[in-house]
């Protein structure tokens, strides 16, 4: 199923590939254009939605590096669940467009590549929480995660989470399962090369974004 009414675009990739701050410039830009029909939203959460929140809370907070990874499945997917019944389906109801950093894509590539519990489980498990809700587009931001991982070290202010301190194994296996993902999906998937300047990512990213934006007009 595709959002019925408004638009919904995820933004997809591994730590540290700067899909917030694309987001946050695209934000900025289309906001000017679509004022309050434009909704700009994050998981695990989601704007508006405490219980997501919450659970954004428990699933990322290092204290827990025992968690087991069918729970961390778990709990991803009902974040997800709540997240789409308190902030994506209302504002896609109203036919706004929802910018949402990661989604689903992100479960498949971190729980299914990542912890290896498989694709196919994870979206099962998922279809479960989404009833079948696949965004119109995504915007998946490739890097190596070697140059993720190292910006997110030098650079970032806010605090490191409990997946971002796997090893790289783990995010070599997100990374590659992003990228089988995109091999299969090119028609919803549309891959950024964002080992580039900040400059030139955001640009690729505004014109894919405009482009499913006119398209779906
Ligand atoms: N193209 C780029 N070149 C160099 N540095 C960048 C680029 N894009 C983002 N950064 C920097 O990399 C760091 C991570 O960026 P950002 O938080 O936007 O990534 P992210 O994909 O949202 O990561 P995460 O999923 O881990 O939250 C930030 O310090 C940001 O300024
Ligand atoms: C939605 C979702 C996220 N993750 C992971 C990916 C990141 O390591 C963190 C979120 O941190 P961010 O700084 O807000 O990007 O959670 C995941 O493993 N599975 C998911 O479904």
């Amino acid at each position: 199923m595709k959002a019925m009414q408004g638009t919904f675009i995820s933004f997809e990739g591994p730590d540290g590939a700067g899909k917030t701050s694309v987001l946050g410039v695209i934000k900025t830009r289309l906001q000017a254009q679509l004022g309050d029909d434009l909704v700009v939203t994050r998981e695990p959460g989601g704007k508006g939605s405490k219980i997501a929140e919450a659970i954004r809370d428990v699933v990322l907070d290092p204290a827990y590096p025992d968690m087991d990874v069918r729970t961390e499945a778990l709990l991803y997917a009902a974040a997800r669940r709540q997240h789409i019944l308190d902030t994506i389906q209302p504002a896609l109801a109203a036919h706004k467009v929802v910018l949402s950093d990661r989604y689903l894509d992100s479960s498949v590539a971190y729980q299914g590549g990542g912890r290896q519990l498989g694709v196919q489980t994870i979206l099962e498990l998922n279809q479960f929480a989404t009833q079948g809700l696949v965004p119109d587009a995504t915007i998946y931001l490739d890097i190596d995660p070697e140059i993720g991982l190292q910006r997110i070290q030098t650079t970032r202010t806010d605090e490191i989470n409990r997946l971002d301190q796997e090893a790289l194994a783990f995010h070599q296996r997100v990374t590659q399962a992003y990228r089988q993902l995109a091999q299969a999906e090119p028609q919803r998937i549309k891959v950024i090369d964002a080992n580039q300047p900040f400059d030139q990512v955001v640009a690729a990213a505004w014109q894919a974004v405009e482009q499913v934006l006119t398209e779906d007009k």
